[in-house]
């Protein structure tokens, strides 16, 4: 069965701030994305990459792979206005018809290669694969009055990614007008009337979004290499 990631690295990451996107931001010297393809790598060796940039950045980015000496084979595409027009390109670049495609932040570097090979095999059996945590903390709801009412937190997940599908479904999938609650790809799937199964991620598998996650991902490296 032929493979291939979509790591979508489309955005501005304007909540991190600062004069460089998240994304090329260095973790142990690195730039974060090269950590992700790293982890894709890792897991198959022959998946197919696909990596998705604003196409103002493809200049920096061949800059950093020469300067690191980057030798992870992966195909970049621009990336659009949303992350769902990212993950679009990237799934229109997809050289196969039949197969399975990961959707991945590439801002989630922490992801298990557990979490990833699971989600292949889930996705090969049901149809997809969204990695998903348990809450630790206790929840509540907000109402316009300004009132909150306690939540059941054993109903509610969190999402992360790899969101893994067969490729034919995702690509149907994506083939509608983008709706705002398309905030990930299950969503963008069950709009079709199908049912996404759920896996366990890994709690480390953060979202770099604000300044603080550097300085927890910079531990979390710590932590990988000991
Ligand atoms: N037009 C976009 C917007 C987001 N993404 C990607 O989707 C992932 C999750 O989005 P988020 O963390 O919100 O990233 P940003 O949009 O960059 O952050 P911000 O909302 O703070 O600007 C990131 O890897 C981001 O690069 C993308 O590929 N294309
Ligand atoms: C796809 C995602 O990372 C799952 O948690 C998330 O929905 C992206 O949301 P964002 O607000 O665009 O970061």
């Amino acid at each position: 069965m032929e493979k291939a990631a979509v790591l979508v690295a489309g955005g501005k990451g304007t909540r991190m701030g600062g004069p460089i996107a998240k994304q090329y931001l260095p973790i142990g010297g690195k730039p974060v994305l090269m950590h992700t393809l790293e982890v894709f790598f890792k897991v198959d060796p022959d998946i197919h990459l696909i990596l998705v940039l604003p196409a103002s950045d493809f200049a920096l980015w061949d800059k950093l792979v020469l300067d690191h000496q980057f030798t992870i084979p992966h195909h970049c595409v621009g990336g659009g206005n949303s992350r769902f027009q990212s993950v679009k390109n990237g799934i229109k670049a997809i050289p196969f018809h039949e197969g399975l495609v990961a959707i991945h932040d590439g801002v989630r570097p922490f992801v298990r290669e557990e979490v990833i090979e699971e989600s292949f095999d889930v996705a090969q059996r049901t149809g997809s694969a969204i990695a998903v945590i348990s809450l630790k903390d206790s929840i509540r709801k907000l109402s316009d009055d300004g009132k909150s009412t306690y939540q059941e937190r054993q109903y509610f997940r969190l999402v992360q990614t790899p969101q893994t599908f067969q490729l034919s479904k995702i690509r149907q999938a994506f083939e509608v007008t983008e709706l705002p609650q398309f905030t990930d790809d299950a969503t963008v799937y069950e709009h079709q009337g199908w049912q996404v199964s759920l896996i366990p991620g890994n709690a480390e598998n953060l979202k770099l979004t604000t300044p603080e996650d550097m300085a927890y991902a910079e531990f979390l490296l710590s932590q990988k290499k000991a």
